[in-house]
């Protein structure tokens, strides 16, 4: 395998693209176009485990980020996917907490997380070579969610954070101000762990400043 000078990061996630800078890495964007379905890839299957699901879901996003990559014709370089998915280990019915759909959805997974511990997994991928299947790992950190009021999960999901994130929340904004302790990443916590990319940028042979 050769060096490779950059990468191709696709997530529309800013946060994503906020971390990756942070390990000095030189990327371009490779985003699905308008008519492509990204969402649909982020549906559970039943009884599914959280960390089969964020591993499987982060796998289909680098097959469709592949064929993207193909069908644009573009110069090969090693391509980066992620997915973040929260999930209460003691919850009797396993559900995956991802993005709520609304404000109601917001506020059942924000009254599910209060004053609980909950888990916070995030697979990365990288695709290294042409003809190689994805690099992959699953790094799982433990969030302590303080007890909330109504109050506070109105007060919270008024200010919009909650939406485009799982588990209704975003540690790096208002919601870090809910959480008393992690254990584990909080890089990854935030959608992309910088360690556990770092090594895998290190496999994939990709050369950071
Ligand atoms: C728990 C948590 C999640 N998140 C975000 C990270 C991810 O952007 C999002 C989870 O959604 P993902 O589906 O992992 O990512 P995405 O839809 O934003 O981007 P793409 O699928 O294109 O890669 O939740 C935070 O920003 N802070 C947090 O504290």
């Amino acid at each position: 395998m050769n060096n490779h000078s950059f990468i191709y990061l696709a997530s529309q996630s800013p946060r994503r693209q906020e971390l990756l800078k942070q390990l000095g890495v030189q990327f371009e964007m490779l985003l699905p176009s308008p008519e492509e379905d990204s969402e649909s890839i982020e549906i559970p299957l039943p009884h599914e485990k959280a960390r089969d699901y964020v591993e499987r879901v982060t796998l289909t996003k680098s097959t469709a980020a592949l064929q993207r990559w193909k069908e644009r014709q573009l110069p090969w370089a090693p391509i980066l996917c992620a997915d973040t998915t929260v999930s209460l280990p003691d919850d009797p019915k396993g559900e995956i907490l991802g993005k709520p759909a609304d404000g109601l959805d917001a506020d059942r997974i924000l009254t599910m997380l209060s004053g609980k511990v909950h888990e916070v997994l995030t697979a990365v991928a990288i695709t290294p070579a042409l003809d190689f299947k994805p690099l992959c790992i699953v790094q799982v950190s433990k969030v302590q969610f303080a007890a909330l009021s109504e109050q506070d999960i109105a007060t919270y999901i008024a200010s919009g954070e909650p939406f485009g994130k799982a588990g209704a929340y975003g540690i790096q904004g208002l919601g870090g101000s809910l959480i008393p302790s992690i254990e584990g990443s909080y890089s990854g916590i935030m959608g992309l762990p910088l360690h556990e990319t770092r090594e895998l940028l290190n496999r994939a042979k990709v050369t950071r400043k």
